[in-house]
Parts: C-alpha cells; sequence; structure tokens
C-alpha cells in the first residue's frame, strides 16, 4: 500500500497527484469546484462585538443556504490531528488485517466495529466506535487508544462551541442547542474510513449517497480524493479540505428541530480517481439516546407547517433496522412525504 503519512502534502485545490489521466465514467461521478463556505472557529467567540457578530452572520449563512462548512482556526492543535490520521495509517496496515477481524460485527450492541467492503456499491474498509457516552476504541496499535480519546475530547469541545454558536444564529440563548439535544450526554460514533485506491477497488463509489443524523459530523481526511456533497441547488460539489481544517456537516436532528430551517445533506465518496489510499476520522455527534426531538415550536407557523414527526434518538437510529453503531439515517421515515 502506499504509505500515506501526516506529512504529505495537503492541498486545497485538485491533488493532481490523486487522480490519473483516464477520464471514464468522469460524466456518472463528475462534481463542480464551487465555493464552500469557511467559518472562522475563533472569530466566533471574540471579544470584538462586530467582529464576533460579522462571524456569527457567516456562520448563519453558512447553516442555512449550504449545510456544511470548513471550520478553521479552531482550538484542536495540528499535531493531534496529525497523529490521529498517523495513527489510523498505522492501524489499516494491510499486513493486520487479520487482527481487525475480531471486531467483525457480532451483535447489535456492538461498541467497536469492524468491515471491509468490496463490491460495486462500496469500497472501503472501516472501524467504528461508540466514543460517547463511554468511550471505546481498540488497544491495538499501541497508543491508538490514547490519541484517539484526545482527538475524541478536543473534538467534543468544538461541538459544544458550535451548539452555542449555532444556538445564537437561530436567535436563542446559547445554551438552546445543549438542552434540546443533551449533548453532554450525546451519542457520539466515530468511523475511521479508509479507501483503497481506484488500482484495487471494485467499483468507482467508495461510500454511496447517504445523509447522516444527529447535531453535526465533523469529518478530518489525511489526503482529498473524493468526497463530494449535493447542494441544495441539486448540484454536487467536490470537497477539498484546507490542511488541518475540520469540515462541518449538519446532521439530520438539526434539520429535525429546525423543521428544515438547517438541513442537512446528501453526500458520497467517489474513488475512481484517487491513486493512493484515503483515509477520513469522521465523528457523529448525536442528541442522547433517549432524548424526544421534534420541530421546536418556533419553527412551526402557518408558512412553515410542521414537516417532520418527533422520535427519540435512539428510535430513529433503529427506524431503518440498523444497529445503534450503524447510526443510519432515518430522515425517510422521519419527514411527512
Ligand atoms: O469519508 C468520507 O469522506 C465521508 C464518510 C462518510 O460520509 C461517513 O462515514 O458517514
Ligand atoms: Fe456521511
Amino acid at each position: 500500500m502506499a504509505e500515506i503519512t501526516s506529512t504529505q502534502p495537503k492541498l486545497n485545490v485538485p491533488p493532481v497527484e490523486n487522480i490519473t489521466s483516464s477520464q471514464h465514467s468522469a460524466d456518472l461521478f463528475s462534481a463542480s469546484n464551487d465555493n464552500i463556505p469557511t467559518v472562522d472557529y475563533s472569530l466566533l467567540f471574540s471579544d470584538n462585538p462586530v467582529q464576533r457578530f460579522l462571524a456569527l452572520e457567516n456562520l448563519r449563512q453558512a447553516c442555512q443556504e449550504y449545510g456544511f462548512f470548513y471550520l478553521v482556526n479552531h482550538t484542536i492543535p495540528d499535531e493531534v490531528l496529525d497523529s490521529t490520521l498517523k495513527g489510523f495509517s498505522d492501524f489499516f496496515d494491510p499486513k493486520t488485517i487479520d487482527e481487525r477481524r475480531v471486531f467483525g460485527k457480532s451483535g447489535p450492541s456492538d461498541k467497536i466495529r469492524w468491515d471491509l467492503n468490496s463490491s460495486a456499491g462500496e469500497n472501503r474498509e472501516y472501524l467504528k466506535v461508540i466514543a460517547h457516552p463511554q468511550f471505546h476504541a481498540p488497544s491495538n496499535p499501541s497508543g491508538i487508544r490514547k490519541i484517539l480519546e484526545e482527538y475524541h475530547k478536543e473534538m467534543r469541545n468544538i461541538v459544544a462551541g458550535l451548539g452555542r454558536s449555532v444556538s445564537t444564529t437561530l436567535g436563542f440563548e446559547e445554551d438552546y442547542i445543549e438542552k434540546e439535544f443533551n449533548l453532554k450526554s450525546g451519542f457520539d460514533v466515530m468511523a475511521m474510513n479508509l479507501y483503497p485506491p481506484n488500482s484495487r477497488s471494485k467499483g468507482e463509489v467508495g461510500i454511496p449517497e447517504h445523509t447522516d443524523p444527529g447535531f453535526v459530523v465533523t469529518l478530518v481526511q489525511d489526503v482529498d480524493g473524493g468526497l463530494q456533497i449535493l447542494s441544495h441547488q441539486g448540484k454536487w460539489i467536490n470537497v477539498y479540505i484546507p490542511h488541518h481544517a475540520i469540515l462541518i456537516q449538519l446532521g439530520d436532528h438539526l434539520e429535525v428541530l429546525t423543521n428544515g430551517k438547517y438541513k442537512s445533506h446528501i453526500h458520497r465518496v467517489i474513488v475512481n480517481k484517487n491513486k493512493v489510499p484515503r483515509i477520513s476520522v469522521v465523528t457523529l455527534h448525536g442528541p442522547q439516546l433517549a432524548k424526544f426531538i421534534s420541530p421546536g415550536v418556533e419553527f412551526v407557523d402557518e408558512e412553515h407547517p410542521q414537516s417532520y414527526h418527533g422520535m427519540t434518538y435512539k428510535e430513529s437510529l433503529e427506524a431503518n433496522g440498523g444497529d445503534e453503531i450503524d447510526v443510519q439515517s432515518s430522515l425517510d421515515k422521519i419527514r411527512f412525504l
């Protein structure tokens, strides 16, 4: 396997060395390089009221008009991001694949789950762990558990901050999201994904089209390559995450709570141009499992009739027959037809 290390250059433009010259099937999965908004985390908490107001307005627009954005100037040290990605590059060593099979599906209450899909519909190896309210992680290779726990702790701080800022952009007190979702007791699942290079995949799809449940999804990656998001306007957009930035995607349950004002977005991973493997670390930050989530009364009026059923987060995760750790979207069951 071509080695990916955290020192590999990250590009904010299409990674030329990661794209083959063949343009086959380019049309089926082609996407535009349209702009994705950038939100400056530090300015959301600026002491300067004008700066803070402008940053919050930028966040509001990103949430309402896009539903996804790059988060820069956040509080996670670069070394924590780098060691997490390097840790999973080691974890996914092809020579140790048999050791990973112990985490294969054993039952609906798995706290750690590994799988390998190599088919026309999906090409990815992944490890999922339930990271909150209790933290679970493999203990090999040595150090991986500590690295992951540190990463998750740092990311939860950011998500708590986003909860406060998003509440403000919606016109509420800062603790609105925390109260509605009980994020302090929230159900977080991390998915570490390894996508093969095109030469070793069975098709072009890394992960098929889907949305993700929860408040927000945070994503970091080692190299650009293949993540595409469908915009409100029905246009596929390529994601090129700036070095050490975090991609934030709004989750289904923010859409439910806001009665469709802040929507989650369909996304997919296409591996047809990847010359090297790619790793992403994706965390679905969810409400507390027992929390009943329905559209807030403030978002429902004659012009905006209630468009979603209420259900507990746990019920919504199980509505499509999946296990909790699958964290499958069930928006199709929650949204009124
Ligand atoms: O790996 C990616 O870029 C996206 C993965 C994803 O959408 C997911 O794990 O839910
Ligand atoms: Fe996803």
